[in-house]
This record gives C-alpha cells, sequence and structure tokens, in this order.
C-alpha cells in the first residue's frame, strides 16, 4: 500500500471551485481552452492528475492528457479486473471502447450510464446502487494486455504490428507460484474511490457495457486505511504493520514523470506517448508467520524500524537512507538482503508505486487468512524497472520468507482522451 500524495501543497490548487471542475470535465484536450487560468494551466501541465484534496466536490476529471488513477492521489478503495476479449471484430472492440469511454466519464461525474429511459417494461441502464452517491473521487483507468494484440498465434484485431516489444508476458520470476486465476488478460480496468459501493458499481456497469464483448477473467478489491480514520495523514500502513509508499516519484514533478512514468513519444510506440505500463501482482503475505517473528527481524526484513517508518539508522521517515553506513561489527545497518535495499538498488529507476492491501477470506490451503498487497506499479518501461527489480528481489529478498507472488499481469494504459474522443484511439486510428 504506497502512498503518493508528496509534496502535494499548491494551495491554489485546492480553492478550486465546484463550477470550475464542473467546467473542466466538460472541456476538449485536458483543459487546453482554459488557456492561463489556475485550472486551466494545471491540467495543461499535469494532464488530469488533479487530486482529491484540490477539488472542494470529491470529483476527478476523467478527461485529460492522462488517464485519471495513475497519478492522482490514492483513494480508500480499488476494485480491480481483468477482463478476456470475446470479441471477434475490430468494429466490435471499437465500439466497446467508446461505450466505455462515455460511461466512464458519466460514471466519474457521480451519474449513472445512459438515459432513464423511464420504461418500466424494460430493465435500467443503469443498476442504480450508486444513486445519490457522490462521486466519492472515482477514476477509471483502462490497460490492455498482449492477449489483445495476438492470442495463440491469432492477430484477431489487426492490433499485432503495433504491440510494443515491452507489452509481453512478464518473465516467471524464481519462487513464482502463480496461479492461473489470478493471471493475465486482455484487458484492465482500475475503478479507484473513496467509496467502494461507488467503485464496485463502476465496474459493475462497465462489465455489463462489454456483454458478448468480454468476460471477467479475474477480478481483486483492496483497501487502506481510510482518510476518514487517518487524521494525521500519514502514509498508509501495510498489512505487516510498516508504513509502505515512502519512498514514490514526486508527482509534482513534471520532469521525473517523464523519465519514470510516463511513456514518450521517442519510445517507439507513438499511440501509447502519455500512458503508461501497469504491473499488478497479486501477492499473498504469510501474517501468521510474520506476527511469529520478532521486531528486530521485521525491521531488518524491510530496512526500517516500524513506529517511525525511519531507514535503520536513521530517525525521520523521510531521512534518505545511509546504505554505506557499518554498525560496531562492521555489518551494513541496512542489511544487504533487505527489501527496501535490494529494491532500491543503484537508485537509477524507480518506479510508481499505488498499491492495495487485500483480505479474500481463508486460504484453504493452510487454514489461515488470505491476505496481502494487491501490488501495482506504473513505469515508463518494464523492461528496464519494474522486471530488474523484481529479479533482485525474487533472488535475495529477506522479505520472500513471508510472501508468495500468486498472481501477476502486465497492461499497457492507454493514453487519456478528450471530450469527443474516446480511450483506445491512438491504438485503432
Ligand atoms: C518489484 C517491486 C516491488 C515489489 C514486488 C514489492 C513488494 C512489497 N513491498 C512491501 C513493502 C514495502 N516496500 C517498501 C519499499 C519499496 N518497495 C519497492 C518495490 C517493490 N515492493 C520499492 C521500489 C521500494 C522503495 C525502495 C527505495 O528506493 O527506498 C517499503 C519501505 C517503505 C517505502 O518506501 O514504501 C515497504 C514497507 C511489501 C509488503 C511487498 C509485498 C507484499
Ligand atoms: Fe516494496
Amino acid at each position: 500500500m504506497e502512498k503518493n500524495s508528496q509534496n502535494n501543497t499548491d494551495s491554489s490548487l485546492r480553492r478550486i471551485s465546484r463550477r470550475n471542475v464542473l467546467k473542466a470535465a466538460g472541456i476538449g484536450g485536458a483543459g487546453m481552452l482554459l488557456g492561463a487560468s489556475g485550472i486551466g494551466s494545471f491540467l495543461t501541465s499535469t494532464g488530469n492528475s488533479m487530486t482529491k484534496d484540490e477539488t472542494d466536490n470529491n470529483f476527478i476529471p476523467f478527461y485529460g492528457k492522462h488517464q485519471s488513477g495513475i497519478i492522482t492521489d490514492m483513494q480508500d478503495h480499488i476494485y480491480f479486473v481483468s477482463l478476456e476479449v470475446t470479441a471477434e471484430s475490430r468494429q466490435d472492440l471499437i465500439k466497446l471502447f467508446k461505450d466505455w469511454t462515455n460511461a466512464a466519464a458519466a460514471l466519474t461525474e457521480g451519474k449513472g450510464v445512459g438515459e432513464a429511459s423511464g420504461k418500466s417494461y424494460l430493465p435500467p441502464k443503469d443498476t442504480g446502487e450508486a444513486a445519490g452517491l457522490s462521486p466519492s473521487n472515482l477514476t477509471i483507468t483502462f490497460g490492455v494486455g498482449p492477449g489483445l494484440f495476438v492470442k495463440d498465434g491469432r492477430d484477431r484485431f489487426g492490433l499485432q504490428r503495433k504491440r510494443p516489444k515491452e507489452l509481453k508476458d512478464l518473465p516467471l520470476f524464481p519462487l513464482d507460484s502463480l496461479d492461473e486465476k489470478w493471471t493475465g488478460g486482455d484487458i484492465c480496468i482500475q475503478a479507484c474511490a473513496d467509496d467502494l459501493q461507488v467503485a464496485f458499481h463502476a465496474v459493475r456497469n462497465l462489465v455489463r457495457i462489454a456483454r458478448g464483448k468480454a468476460v471477467i477473467h479475474w477480478a481483486q478489491t483492496g483497501f487502506q486505511r481510510t482518510k476518514q480514520a487517518d487524521l494525521k495523514k500519514e502514509t498508509p500502513r501495510n498489512l505487516f504493520g510498516f508504513k509502505d509508499g515512502t519512498v514514490n516519484p514526486d508527482l509534482h514533478n513534471q520532469k521525473e514523470l517523464n523519465e519514470q512514468v510516463w511513456v514518450q513519444p521517442e519510445d517507439g510506440t507513438s499511440w501509447l506517448a502519455g500512458g503508461s505500463y501497469m504491473v499488478v501482482r497479486r501477492i499473498q503475505m504469510y501474517i501468521e508467520v510474520w506476527d511469529r517473528s520478532s521486531l528486530r527481524d521485521q525491521e531488518a526484513t524491510f530496512g526500517r524500524l516500524r513506529e517511525s517508518g525511519a531507514p535503520l539508522g536513521q530517525k525521520h521517515e523521510f531521512d534518505k537512507a545511509d546504505y554505506q553506513k557499518k554498525d560496531e561489527n562492521s555489518e551494513p545497518v541496512i542489511p544487504m538482503n533487505s527489501h527496501m535495499r535490494l529494491a532500491h538498488g543503484k537508485g537509477q529507476n524507480q518506479i510508481l508505486r499505488r498499491s492495495y492491501s487485500y483480505t479474500d477470506g481463508m486460504d484453504p490451503d493452510t487454514g489461515s487468512l488470505d491476505a496481502g498487497l494487491l501490488f501495482i506499479c506504473f513505469q515508463r518501461n518494464p523492461d528496464k524497472q519494474f522486471i530488474p527489480m523484481q529479479e533482485r528481489l525474487a533472488k535475495q529478498d529477506k522479505l520472500n520468507e513471508y510472501t508468495v507472488h500468486k498472481g501477476s499481469a502486465l497492461f499497457a494504459c492507454l493514453p487519456g482522451t478528450h471530450k469527443g474522443g474516446y480511450i483506445g484511439e491512438t491504438l485503432f486510428s
């Protein structure tokens, strides 16, 4: 569970009026028409990354240069779904993305999908369970998996030549214990909101729209502490009790985001420029085993103190880790096999972590709680970011004693769109 709301201090952004926010929802080209006004310039520079604290009506625009739900401040809940496409024609697939775009734009504004027909002899277009609820900072993010481009040797939609070389099944890492039921998918929908019913409603209606064209392959809900419960707005803690999400790219540093998160025009896949690669791993955490290990062992596992979240050898959570520091026995203060040290590597390539905890009843194999992390990260290039990082972790991470990777998927999250356009337009044009 990773926090990504650092340095969110521009008070002018917090004073955006409801009228301006709604205006922003309807404008073309990510707010560019608003020109030099505060909100216009913000949207122009960062796409639709307006964060929940920056609006006064918990609404995050769907339209923008980038899809929302990537550099958006994390909401309290996620409903993630991976779909298999059953449509056979390119036209049907394009129609699906157009219908989804219109529905997603309405849903994020707190509206239902489709017009109410008022005809009692027909099923209502919208399923109704979010009627009267606020938008709850709902974001809906669409991604496409390798199977959309070619599956079982078939180029179903004439997309094979458009597949970026990075968009392929992730390699099997040492210790992976992947289950097909939580792995892969042709398309993903990530719905995040501060209310689970709002997120569920979004997914349910989008899946309903896809009837006859796509079916659910796997789904996973996730949570973190609610903002209501955390008055001090600290970094959320994962199910091992540690602050999780301290080190992440700065969401307000455009240069850093272009280097680490957004696919760039020069990366060789023009239709994906402005999008981002999303890695999803369903990681089970052996919480009972963890609960029997000593505090010292737990802290050595992550390389951080549990209480403050400070790196070992430092006092405060955001102090810089000193990887050279030795203890009185000349041993590294931050152990060589600690999670933080291995994830950090040489510090050149980062990922944007946006993970949520999950619980899913009991693991029938062990009789213990099935709980863990729906690990999600975004990046410009998985070959240079997630994959080498996970190779290091899978080989040596002390955390592996307490976790197992059960699910895995890679998606290319499409660039954003403007009103009148549709998500996926660049891929199909
Ligand atoms: C391959 C990428 C990563 C996986 C998989 C992963 C799993 C995982 N992580 C935690 C808990 C923590 N992770 C922390 C730091 C951290 N983790 C990754 C990457 C992966 N984690 C990175 C890049 C970093 C930051 C490294 C750095 O440069 O400092 C931390 C420390 C606090 C923090 O910065 O967030 C915790 C705690 C769990 C529980 C988990 C799998 C279940
Ligand atoms: Fe981690």
